[in-house]
């Protein structure tokens, strides 16, 4: 018994009707498991083709527990026991979640925000270890992470080289500075599964496994449900899900994900990177929404074109299958829920007719961030000045002369049947924590699905889809001038506060390329949030 358990009503069980029978018929399920790549027609074959190894994950990784064990136990003996992962996506979302739900401390750092970054440096470097995650091995943020670890450890006469455990894939340039560097330890990852497929491989297991996490636990959980998820049946879990996912008729691309009840914590935002950056291109996809429980409005009062999925324990009744709406349970292990998630976005993919494994439409923004670099980092003059806030943005705000009017404006855009607000905050997402508040309160004002993500963090989740997914969003983008001092980056002619800028600045001009209309908030002193959230808020009164 695999323990997973997958539950549809409304709409979503209407999608299981319809299309788990051709889905068993057309054997996807074991042609899955035997990583066949066509699956999703001819033009994804060569990029799925090097992309399944997934499927057999508990085998790839069977050595890893023991070597990471053993790593353990000697920076233990060595009085290193506080772990930092430096890594974006698909390099830092599933150590989070499986250290949360394990209850094992990791200080995640996933992002340039320089007050978050100086913390992460200035709590106990003699006891710490930072393991270096990017399956490129040429990520900014991560290579820019390191770069402040290893100077700040120098700094304070720790010897980094020991200090440093680098997780990439084998022949990156991650892989080449390990060796030249003389670092801790190299971890060559799999290079047939993708990033966001990765958990269980040494991208999830070698930092959750050093900050104490059970990782053969997670690997036997994932080997037991494969076995299910590979089963040509209608029973199939993944069948059910995928086909929930990705075959609502009219498409529910509103994807509200919640917890309610699992004993697994933040899956939401390992699935969200999953799901987004697996389905949203070529026009379509899901949208994930990530909410923080069963009475935000998302879930409260579900939108017509969203479907509601319910993060279950064990013990929970199964829902009944008729009814109006559309909701989907899930439960199980975190092993097997993480396989079950991308055995379903596979599953999807096919549905939708996109190419589940590739990623088309992220480099944009990295290239747009590499010119801004390369230049000055802001180049946009300000639509006009509110106080300490600069606004910024594309015509359907240009009107505006103050903060409350450019919100008003923006909000004005979001369409009442298909549209979404994607507040993208490149700010301290522990410091400026509070901001994700404005979530629930733009969502009960709008009557729409509201996406809150942090900057730079989101860029590799949710990015992909703002840009590839359907034209139904509008983007609120909040930067600040540092709470504190600026950080430099050592051998870099960039700050990490000019990168943070450089960033949002990126994202923000391909957004505005691809037509998405767009607001820009640059507060020139972060103590501006306490107003922002108040607009935001529509705290004196104004609703739409
Ligand atoms: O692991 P890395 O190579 O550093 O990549 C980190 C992230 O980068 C990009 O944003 C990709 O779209 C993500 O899928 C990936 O997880």
């Amino acid at each position: 018994m695999s323990g997973l358990s997958v539950t549809a009503t409304g709409d979503a069980a209407r999608a299981v009707s319809a299309h788990v029978p051709s889905l068993v018929a057309d054997r996807v399920a074991s042609r899955v498991a035997a990583q066949e790549p066509d699956l999703w027609g001819p033009a994804a074959a060569e990029e799925a083709g090097k992309r399944l190894g997934w499927v057999d994950v508990a085998s790839r990784s069977a050595d890893l527990p023991g070597r990471v064990a053993s790593l353990r136990e000697e920076l233990a003996a060595e009085g290193v026991d506080r772990v930092v992962l430096c890594g974006m996506g698909g390099s830092s979302l599933a150590p989070e979640v499986i250290t949360a739900t394990a209850g094992v401390p990791l200080v995640v750092l996933d992002g340039t925000d320089p007050g978050q970054v100086r913390r992460a440096l200035t709590e106990g470097l003699e006891r710490t270890v930072v393991v270096v995650s990017s399956k490129s091995g040429g990520t900014v943020e991560t290579d820019s992470q390191r770069r402040a670890f290893v100077e700040a450890m120098t700094a304070a006469g720790v010897d980094a080289a020991r200090r440093v455990v680098v997780v990439t894939d084998p022949g990156s340039p991650f892989a080449q500075m390990a060796r030249d560097e003389g670092y801790r330890a190299l971890f060559e990852a799999d290079p047939d599964v993708g990033g966001r497929y990765s958990a269980l491989t040494a991208f999830g297991l070698v930092p959750a496994g050093l900050a104490g996490a059970d990782v053969q636990q997670l690997l036997d959980e994932a080997a037991e449900a494969l076995e299910v998820l590979a089963a040509d049946d209608e029973g199939n879990p993944g069948l059910q899900l995928g086909a929930a996912l990705g075959g609502t008729d009219p498409l529910r691309d509103k994807l509200v994900l919640v917890e309610d009840g699992t004993p697994l914590s933040g899956f939401g935002a390992w699935a969200e990177q999953l799901v987004a950056e697996s389905t949203g291109k070529e026009g379509t996809g899901l949208l994930p929404v990530v909410v923080a429980g069963t009475g935000s409005p998302e879930v409260a009062s579900p939108t017509s074109d969203a479907l509601v999925v319910r993060l279950v324990g064990d013990d929970e009744e199964p829902a009944d299958g008729g009814g109006a709406g559309a909701e989907v349970r899930t439960s199980g292990s975190l092993g097997g829920q993480m396989a079950l998630w991308e055995t379903a976005v596979a599953v999807a993919g096919r549905l939708l007719g996109i190419n589940p494994f590739d990623q088309p439409d992220v480099e944009s923004a990295k290239q747009a961030t590499r010119e801004l670099l390369e230049g000055s980092p802001e180049t946009e003059e300000a639509l006009a000045v509110d106080g300490d806030v600069e606004i910024r943005g594309t015509s359907e705000v240009a009107g505006a002369a103050t903060l409350e009017e450019a919100v008003d404006a923006l909000l004005a855009q979001v369409d009442g049947d298909r549209g979404y607000l994607a507040v993208m905050a490149y700010l301290d997402r522990e410091a400026d924590a509070d901001l994700e508040g404005v979530r629930e309160d733009l969502a009960a004002r709008t009557g729409r699905p509201v996406t809150f993500g942090w900057g730079p963090r989101f860029l590799h989740s949710t990015g992909q889809y703002h840009k590839g997914g359907p034209a139904t969003g509008v983007y609120l983008q909040v930067t600040s001038e540092p709470a504190g001092e600026d950080l430099p980056i050592s051998g870099r002619p960039f700050t990490f506060g000019g990168l943070q800028r450089a960033q949002a600045a990126g994202d923000a001009a391909v957004l505005a390329d691809h037509g998405r209309p767009v607001l820009r908030l640059h507060l020139t002193d972060r103590s501006a949030l306490g107003r922002l959230r108040a607009a935001l808020a529509g705290a004196d009164g104004r609703t739409r």
